[in-house]
């Protein structure tokens, strides 16, 4: 029976099964794999305490995304199509085990930062 997203483990067990996918997907996989060479170990802690900072009212997460994309965005080219994929299979994994008020905050909100992003990544250029 799916339930909301509810504490800790569920933000680990979405957050470990999306990048799963995210890295066989052969529309972005290569961007974490070839191009950033994500160190995993170091990477999904930090998306727990993003993702636990949004949706949970932690504090955990002291990142800076935007910056982080952005110099991404200067070692390959980065896409709306990019984006559009990387919503895709995040709101697929989160309809796959979670429905509620919380999973559908993470996806308005990951809506929302992804369309910053996309938006400050395309102004970049002109
Ligand atoms: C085309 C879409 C995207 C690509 C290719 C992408 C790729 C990446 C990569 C390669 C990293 C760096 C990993 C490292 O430090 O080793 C990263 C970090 C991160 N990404 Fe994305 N990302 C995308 C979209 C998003 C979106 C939509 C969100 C939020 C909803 C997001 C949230 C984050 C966060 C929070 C970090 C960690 C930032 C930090 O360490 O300060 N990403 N991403």
């Amino acid at each position: 029976m799916k339930k909301d997203i509810e504490d800790a483990e569920d933000i680990k067990q979405l957050v470990d099964s999306f990048y799963k996918k995210v890295q066989q997907d052969e529309l972005i996989g290569y961007i974490f794999n070839d191009v950033a060479k994500v160190n995993w170990e170091k990477h999904l802690p930090i998306m727990y305490n993003f993702w636990e900072t949004l949706l949970l009212e932690k504090t955990s997460f002291t990142g800076n995304p935007m910056l982080k994309h952005r110099m991404l965005s200067k070692k390959t080219p980065l896409a709306q199509e990019h984006f559009d994929r990387w919503l895709k299979l995040w709101y697929t994994t989160i309809d796959a085990s979670f429905v509620g008020s919380v999973a559908e905050a993470a996806k308005t909100r990951s809506k929302s930062i992804a369309d910053l992003m996309w938006y400050k990544i395309s102004q970049q250029h002109v």
